[in-house]
This record gives C-alpha cells, structure tokens and sequence, in this order.
C-alpha cells in the first residue's frame, strides 16, 4: 500500500520527495563540574529522487558460494520457483533481507494499533527483479558450475536454472597468491595478466562493458572474493591519493587485488563495498573517495555469530550486566573456511569478528571502569564435511550482582551463505538509495550528498568503515534504527522513540475505553 505523507514539510514532485526536517540533538559539555546538556535543533531539507534507475552490480568474487547463491536466489525470487524438499514445496524467498523481509513501524493507527509498512515501502528503492548481476573471479566456472560447487542450494532448485546460470560467466580477476591463501591457487585460471596499471584499465574497461551491453545506468561494485591478508600501509606507497596511484604506475606489490578494485570503482565512480575483513580502504583510497565523492562502505559482511553477539551484549551491557569472557568458536567447510584456515587470512577475520563489542563495553564505566574490556576470544576451524552448515558455539560469561555469574551458550547452525546473501542485496539497495538523497541547509541553493563513507549501512558490516574521527556503532539496535530514521526523515516524519506517550499519559490517549489495539500491517507497499 503506498505510503502518503500529510505534511505541510513535504513535496512530492515528479522527480522528488522534498522534505524539511527538524533535526534535534542534544550536545553535552562538562562546566564546573557539572555536565551541561543542551538540546539543539539543525533545519534540514532533504531531497530524494523519486525514480529508480537501471542498476547494475558487479561482483568480485562472482564464483563464490555468496555470489553464485545472489545470482541463483534473484533468478529463483524473480521467476517465483518452488521446490519440493522434505518438509513440502519451499518457495523461493528474501529472509535475512531487511529492506525484503523486515518491517517498519509508520505510526499507530486510528484503534491505536501500529502499524507496519514493508521497509522497502518507505522510499523508491531498486526491486531485486530489475538487478542486473555481472563480475570478476579467478575461477573460470559459469555460476551453474558454481553453484554446484558451492553445494549451497538445494539441487532440484539448481536443475530448475541451470540453462540460465550457465551462461553467465565471471570475467578474468586479478590474481595475487600472497593475499588469499596458498590453498586458493587451483582455483586460478581466470586472471587479469600484465602490470596493475593494466590490470585497473581492464578492471574500467569491464566496467564500462557492463554499462555498453546490459544498459544498466548505475553500477555498484561489492567485493565477495576471498578474505585477503591486511596490507601494510607504507608512506608514500598507499598513505595518500597521490602516492597510490604511483604506486600502482609502478606495480608496487603491496597493492592487494582489492585495493585495485576500489581504485578502479573510484575512478569509474561506481559505489564500492566491501563485503570481507581485510583493509581494503587503505588512506589512499579513503582519501581519492573523499576527493571524488564517490560512496565507499564495509568492511565485512555481519551475518551471523557477530550479528548476535552485538545484541546480545548491548542486551548485557545496557542491563547493567557484566559480561567478563566471551568466547567465540565456529567450524564450516566452505572455501571461504579454506582460506581462512590461512593464518594470514584469518587474522583479518578475527580483527573484525573482535572489535564488535568495542562501543558497547565503552558506553558503560560503571560495569568497565579505566578501560576494561572482557576476555574475547574468536576461533574459526576448518572442516571439509560440514561445506555452507556452519557451526557456531559461543560461551558468553557475565557478572550478576552479589559475585553471582550467568552463563549464555549458544549453539547456531546455518548455510553461511544463506545468511551473507541476502546482507549482500540490501547493501546494493541501500547504497544505491543513498546516492539519491542529498542534504542542504534551508539558507543554502546547493544540495550535497552523504559524506563519501557510508556509515549509515553499518548494520550490514561487522567492522563500519565511518568518517575519520566519528564514532563506531556495532550495537545492532541502533544501527537498524539509523536506518530507520534515516529513512522516516526523508518523509519528514520525526523519529520512531518508542515512547509511545500516546498509550501512557491519559491527556494524549484516546482509546482508554475502547478495544485492545490490534497490529495493523500493509502488504506489497508501492510509490
Ligand atoms: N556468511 C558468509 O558467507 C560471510 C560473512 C561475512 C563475510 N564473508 C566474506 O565474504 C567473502 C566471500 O565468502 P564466500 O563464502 O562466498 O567465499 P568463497 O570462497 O566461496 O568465494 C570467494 C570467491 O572469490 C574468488 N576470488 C578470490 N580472489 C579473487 C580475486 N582477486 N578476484 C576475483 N575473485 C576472487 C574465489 O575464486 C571464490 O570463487 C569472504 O571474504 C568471506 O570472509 C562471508
Ligand atoms: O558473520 P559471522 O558469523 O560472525 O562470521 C562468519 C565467520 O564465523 C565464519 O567463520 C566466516 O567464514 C564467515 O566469513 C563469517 O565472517
């Protein structure tokens, strides 16, 4: 059901939404040994265009079992396909999609009730039918092949697309041994040769093919390819614009295959995301997307074990309960466990899968004073037999009052690409959304857009790449909320508080007598 805003702060124009927007913060500051807290509001117009262009997106690391399921879950999805498994016809779908399978609350309803809209109702967004999908890997298998390596999707499924998987086949990638894993390499017989000057050129060139021959207006580059080893930042290698773009003149070899990627998405102007660990956005590469003002994001998708364990210790934490020792363990048997069974690759990982807890433990000095921080250990094993069905154990240990102790374990099995794939869909929705809003002050004539790093889809990242010397948000809560709210001020609707003063203080309740409100919700929402 479309959504109609009755405000005199918005505009629905042929192109845009316009809104004006109050945006009210408090600011704090300690005088006199008093803490000051003063409310402050920034006027705001807010404009988003309306129509949703051609997108594109094109994946490093196309032949993986995230990129190769993508393909297979928007065929399956768009062509409405069912199968029979052992519990009956399963049909296709976009669970674990926020703007697909989640909800928003709009407001309460004329009983009370609220009322929910699907998320993807709330601005034009890009519909998965329309994606256009093309990319890189260094494996030469078509993504039916890939498919069934991946061993991720039910095979009748499979067998159901496989005429069209088939013939979409990943372009050459770039290749270098010393960031993926040693036990990458028989997967390498697709690769970009020549120096990396060339090897960006081609990456630009296949850029501009995609736009040529699949007419797509927008593309969005997102790396799912392998987890790299962090690279060494060198001055006057990668420390800067400039420097990096000789270095890669000079074929320097500490430029990873990811770093390329980003370069080459810069200067095509293409929206680039990181979907893994490694420090792909070296100072360099932050430094030309801010100069170009080109969106970057990541970094690593948050799919699982991390995703839980950032709600349920911002759960503890905001308690006033101590978690002390959290112990993360998970085995799987993909090729993405293959190459974190690498040393190197794995500490990439195991940097992202640690630091995820970081703002929780701060907000609290009472539970954490001087800087304490709990016992955090992160293991990741590799077990061939068990492919996608990744294990996860986690043992949470936390103070209760009175030297009392609780103990949270929890056991999780999943496809591990079941979970990153859709994380990957509303990654490419949202970003691409993002490039359609802009921002400017009621005084000002010119719009601007987002700043270049887009914090806003941290709750799709387990470590959010933000602007330089702005906070990092992992708690989940507050991260979806951002989004929320971001999206409810580009209706000019205030933000979602969940005071609902209008249940609670009797000058504002209006249904004292009436019936119990009952959850109202809207299907299938249009613009
Ligand atoms: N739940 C998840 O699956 C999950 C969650 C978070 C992050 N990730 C990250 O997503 C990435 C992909 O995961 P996956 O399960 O699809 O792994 P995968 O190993 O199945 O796929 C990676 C693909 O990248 C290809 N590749 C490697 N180097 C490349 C290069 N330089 N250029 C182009 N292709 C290249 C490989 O051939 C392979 O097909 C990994 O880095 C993983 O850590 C996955
Ligand atoms: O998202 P999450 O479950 O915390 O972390 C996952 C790891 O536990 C898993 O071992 C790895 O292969 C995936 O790439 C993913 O990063």
């Amino acid at each position: 059901m479309e959504i109609v805003v009755n405000s005199p702060n918005i505009k629905y124009t042929d192109k845009f939404i316009e809104a004006k927007y109050e945006y009210q913060t408090t600011t704090v500051e300690t005088r006199a040994n008093k803490l000051h807290a003063v409310p402050k509001t920034d006027s705001i117009d807010i404009q988003t265009e309306r129509i949703v262009p051609k997108v594109g997106v094109m994946l490093v690391g196309w032949g993986g079992n995230n990129g190769s399921t993508l393909s297979a879950a928007l065929l399956a999805n768009k062509l409405k396909l069912s199968w029979p498994t052992k519990k009956g016809e399963q049909e296709a779908n976009w669970f674990g999609s926020i703007t697909q399978a989640s909800t928003v609350r709009l407001g309460t309803g004329v009983d009370g009730e609220d009322v929910y809209v699907p998320m993807s109702t709330m601005l034009p967004m890009v519909h998965p039918d329309n994606l256009v999908v093309d990319g890189w890997d260094i494996s030469s298998l078509n993504i039916a092949e890939a498919c069934k390596r991946a061993g991720v999707l039910d095979p009748i499924l499979q067998q159901q697309m496989h005429k069209e998987l088939s013939q979409l086949k990943p372009r050459p990638s770039v290749y270098s041994p010393d960031f993926i894993a040693a036990n990458q390499a028989d997967r390498a017989d697709n690769l970009i040769m020549g120096t990396k000057l060339e090897q960006v050129q081609a990456i630009c060139n296949d850029i501009e093919d995609f736009k040529k021959t699949s007419g797509v207006e927008k593309v969005i580059i997102l790396w799912t390819a392998n987890t790299e080893r962090f690279s060494e930042i060198i001055k006057g290698v990668n420390d800067t614009a400039a420097n990096l773009k000789a270095a890669i003149a000079k074929g320097h070899q500490e430029i990873s295959p990811s770093t390329l990627f980003a370069y080459a998405s810069i200067l095509s102007n293409c929206v680039y995301i990181n979907g893994s660990p490694q420090n792909t956005f070296v100072p360099g590469v932050l430094e030309m997307a801010e100069a170009k003002g080109v969106f970057i994001c990541g970094d690593d998708f948050k799919s699982g074990q991390t995703k839980i364990k950032s709600v349920l210790v911002d759960f503890l934490v905001s308690a006033g309960i101590k978690p002390v020792s959290i112990v993360s363990y998970n085995h799987l048997g993909n090729n993405d466990g293959k190459n974190l069974s690498a040393p190197k690759q794995f500490r990439s990982k195991e940097i992202t899968k640690s630091n995820v807890v970081d703002d929780m433990v701060e907000s609290n000095n009472i539970l954490y004073p001087n800087g304490e921080k709990p016992d955090h250990c992160v293991v990741i094993k590799y077990v061939p037999y068990v492919g996608d069905s990744k294990r996860a154990m986690d043992e949470y240990t936390s103070e209760i009052m009175m030297g009392g102790l609780n103990t949270i374990v929890i056991h999780n099995t999943c496809e591990d690409s079941l979970l990153a794939t859709p994380i990957i869909l509303d990654l490419i929705i949202l970003a691409e959304l993002c490039t359609r809003i802009a921002f400017k002050k009621p005084s000002e004539a010119k719009f601007s857009t987002f700043h270049p790093v887009l914090s806003i889809l941290s709750y799709l990242c387990k470590a959010p790449l933000v602007p330089n010397g702005t906070p990092v948000i992992n708690a989940l809560f507050k991260q979806r909320l951002c989004i929320e709210n971001v999206l409810r001020a580009c209706l000019s609707l205030p933000p979602d508080n969940s005071m609902l003063l209008e249940h609670k203080i009797p000058m504002l309740m209006k249904h004292q007598d009436g019936p119990c409100p009952k959850k109202a919700k809207y299907e299938n929402g249009k613009h």
